[in-house]
């Protein structure tokens, strides 16, 4: 379950009511566009898709073998899949994140590895990506070197149906291949193979994980009063003066969130709109209770120029006691008998309560407990919040046109054919 707690935005239900014409009006101009195969609005079909996930399934109970798990991919053909996996492997088997291309860990990588038991997964929407095509050679050129030819067993494609090199890679040799539906963009797949192909190989109950993001999609698509995606969009739209969102995740399994969550928020948001302004707030990722002890200080005396976001589970699974030890009662006394789940709670209630005290602006998001359901529908809820913020800034969420300067560039330097000077 998820519920939001407004508590110290007292001007926040009142302001939600009166913009209640506005926020409708957003989402009724982007469920238009749902008709629209330009739109890449495919996110929102991607927790029915239940083919996918038997193919997925069947593919992941004919391998066995796999004991580790190289996912070649970056920005989101990574972000996500670590995120949940880093949560939720509950397999054994290890994952691998070639998302850079910094030379010593690949090689580091590439000498502890047994390509017998290792499943290569290149994971590229448009297949052009550099960094991932860097590694798609290195890795492929390794598997035929060890494997003979074997190695097409052990390199899994996931990437557009139709277009780009990894496409064709999979024809020309005959290799498994999963699709990312053409509507749909890298930072709003995760609930497509790109997530749940990995998944499966962690073990992560992947029905839960879809069963939470279609919670997500009932609710986006309720009345005002029980619309949860249209409030913390509004709460966003609320704050859009202040330039930075924080987005606060207590807990260590979702350690990897907070980036997820940036590359959703940034890439889908910071940008010029209609008339060329220059529009976004900037995400800044932040772990409870680590950064209590870092950038908490920082988020109390410094400037209020924030929105901050506290993502915090109400339950966990199973609590750990703490136990008495003798000549620690002095210091650590008050610990005794307390479950560590009850400090990380109060911790982050005691940070809530002290953020506000300190003039901030904040809200918290609660999970009921950190599960595959909570969390598949917290990432839907996220898509949605970005989805609605795109229609109330007037920008396109799903392109990003900013970034391509930079390829452009790198391939000039390269010497890519086209791209000289
Ligand atoms: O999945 P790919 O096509 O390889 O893209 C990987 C990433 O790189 C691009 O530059 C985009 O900025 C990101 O939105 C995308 O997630």
């Amino acid at each position: 379950m998820l519920r939001l707690d407004t508590r110290f935005l007292p001007d926040f239900p009142q302001a939600f009511k009166e913009h209640g014409p506005l926020l409708l009006q957003a989402r009724e101009a982007l469920l238009a566009k749902r008709k629209d195969p330009q739109s890449m609005l495919g996110w929102m079909d991607l927790p029915e898709d239940t083919e996918t996930l038997r193919r997925i399934r069947r593919y992941r109970e004919a391998n066995p073998w796999v004991e580790d798990f190289v996912l070649l991919g970056i920005g989101g053909s990574a972000l996500g899949p670590k995120a949940l996996e880093s949560a939720f492997n509950e397999s054994g088997v290890r994952f691998h994140y070639v998302d850079h291309v910094e030379p010593e860990p690949v090689l580091r990588l590439l000498r502890g590895l047994d390509p017998r038991k290792t499943l290569v997964n290149a994971v590229s929407k448009s297949g052009a990506t550099a960094e991932t095509l860097a590694a798609l050679l290195v890795f492929l050129n390794w598997l035929r070197e060890n494997l003979g030819e074997d190695w097409r067993r052990h390199l899994v494609l996931t990437t557009d149906p139709r277009r780009g090199a990894l496409r064709a890679l999979a024809e020309k040799e005959g290799l498994e291949a999963f699709s990312i539906p053409e509507n749909v963009g890298g930072r709003f797949s995760v609930l497509s193979p790109v997530g749940l192909l990995p998944l499966a190989f962690a073990g992560m109950d992947l029905e839960a994980l879809l069963m939470g993001a279609r919670k997500a999609n009932e609710l986006a698509l309720a009345p005002l009063e029980e619309n949860l995606p249209l409030k913390t969009a509004f709460l966003q739209h609320l704050h859009r003066h202040l330039p930075i969102t924080v987005f606060m995740v207590y807990s260590e399994r979702l350690k990897y969130l907070p980036a997820w969550f940036v590359q959703l928020h940034d890439e889908s948001l910071g940008k010029r709109d209609g008339e060329g302004n220059r529009v976004g707030t900037t995400a800044v990722p932040a772990l409870g209770p680590q950064d209590q002890h870092a950038q908490v200080q920082l988020f109390r005396e410094g400037p209020l120029d924030k929105l901050i976001v506290l993502v915090v589970p109400e339950g966990a699974m199973e609590d750990l006691l703490l136990p008495q030890v003798e000549g620690l009662e002095g210091e650590a006394g008050y610990l005794f008998g307390k479950g560590l789940f009850q400090l990380l709670k109060a911790e982050a209630e005691a940070t809530y309560q002290a953020l506000a005290e300190a003039g901030q602006r904040v809200y918290t998001l609660y999970l009921s407990e950190v599960s595959p359901y909570a969390v598949g529908w917290l990432l839907q809820h996220l898509m949605w919040q970005t989805a609605f913020l795109g229609e109330l800034w007037r920008v396109n969420a799903f392109d990003q046109p900013g970034v391509e300067l930079g390829k452009r560039l790198t391939f000039a330097l390269l010497g890519r054919p086209g791209y000289g000077s």
